[in-house]
């Protein structure tokens, strides 16, 4: 086949941090990528100039990942038609409450031999409770999704520390294509089939991590915490097998699983916000635009979702770290009873 064309649909802290990496793999495996790439970036203004406009003339997001140049190749687009027309391979990553609304907008008008890969760690709601992002983008667009997930956090990715990260893939040839896409000597990809899990692994540990900043903001230490991970790694691999059967213990052992938990429960925006929902009585909105300035904490919507789900399948009482994390964020529990929950928990019966 001839050298692919690959769009980036998303632009934001993880967004800027993967362009970086893509941009420059495509310049230097030219036989399989074309150089251009363009990035759909959704329009705003910063500094008084469009965002736009900063990207493809200083080429660093100022905004959403300042810091760190982005490879000139790749080139920021506020229509997204006009940057995914001529795409082989889709990356999807941004936050996953406007997955949907991106994909309607797609739906007929990308190329039918298109495939996408999703680096998006939420879940979309239909009939049947949450569905995985990879599967709503593949129902709507009608073209095969492979998933990216690991511990991942952006900064430490844009400034080239070395990490590892999963890619799920059921076609063991496009999960080759993708890690020949990704990889580079510090972002090293591991594939696996499982893809389900992989996704599973990176939305769940949104919900964990809020609880890690739960006991960090209550005063207390590693050992607590390490409880948080340790309960909440149970309660993932059960959501697992309890709602996507064939799902494999083996996954939660790649980056996707333990090692995101880890990365995230220290170092990400959703321990940030769980300790600051003990510490202030604000809203998480105002948090969330207090502290992250225009990024997004995913954690608070899939504890909500995932709580929707369970108690409509009356299954509240086997997940409660989970369910009290939600009630946390809600302001419907107070943050003192959240260790009455790990020291309860039915994992100790
Ligand atoms: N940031 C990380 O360290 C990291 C690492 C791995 C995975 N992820 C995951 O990647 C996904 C994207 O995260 P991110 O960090 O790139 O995003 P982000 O948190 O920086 O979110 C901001 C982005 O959302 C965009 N946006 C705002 N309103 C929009 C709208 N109405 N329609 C479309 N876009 C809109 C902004 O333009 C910006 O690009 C998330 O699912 C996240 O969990 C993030
Ligand atoms: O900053 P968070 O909490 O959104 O986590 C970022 C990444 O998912 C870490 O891998």
């Amino acid at each position: 086949m001839s050298a692919r064309s690959v769009c980036i649909v998303g632009s934001g802290n993880w967004g800027s941090a993967i362009a970086k990496i893509v941009g420059n793999n495509v310049k230097e495996r030219r036989e399989h990528f074309k150089e251009c790439v363009p990035m759909y970036m959704y329009e705003e203004e910063f500094n008084g100039r469009k965002l736009t406009e900063i990207v493809n003339t200083e080429h660093e997001n100022i905004k959403y990942l300042p810091g760190i140049k982005l490879p000139e190749n790749v080139v920021a687009i506020p229509n997204l038609l006009e940057a995914s027309k001529d795409a082989d391979i889709l990356i999807f990553v941004l936050p996953h409450q406007f997955v949907k609304k991106i994909c309607d907008e797609l739906q007929g008008k990308i190329k039918t031999s298109a495939i996408a890969v999703s680096l998006i760690k939420g879940f979309a709601i239909s009939e049947e409770g949450i569905q995985l992002i990879s599967r709503l983008i593949s129902n709507i667009l009608s073209i095969p999704c492979g998933v990216l997930s690991g511990a991942n956090l952006a900064g430490e990715v844009a400034s080239e520390q070395f990490c590892e990260t999963t890619i799920g893939s059921k076609d063991k040839e496009i999960g080759e294509l993708l890690k020949l896409l990704f990889e580079t000597p510090y972002f090293h990809c591991s594939v696996v089939e499982d893809t389900d899990t992989v996704e599973l692994c990176g939305a769940l540990k949104n919900v964990v991590a809020i609880g890690a900043g739960i006991v960090d903001g209550m005063g207390y230490g590693d050992n607590t915490k390490a409880a948080v991970q340790r309960l909440g790694l149970m309660e993932m691999i059960k959501f697992a097998e309890v709602f996507f059967e064939g799902s494999k213990t083996s996954t939660f052992f790649q980056s996707c699983g333990i090692a995101d938990l880890v990365a995230t429960c220290h170092g990400g925006r959703n321990r940030l916000l769980g300790e600051n929902v003990v510490k202030s009585k604000k809203s998480l909105k105002e948090l969330e635009k207090e502290i992250l300035k225009g990024q997004s904490f995913q954690g608070p919507l899939v504890a909500k979702e995932i709580y929707g789900m369970l108690e409509e399948k009356d299954m509240l009482n086997r997940f409660p770290l989970f369910v009290a994390i939600h009630n946390i964020c809600e302001r419907k529990m107070d943050p003192k009873e959240f260790v009455n929950c790990l020291r309860n928990h039915p994992e100790h019966l």
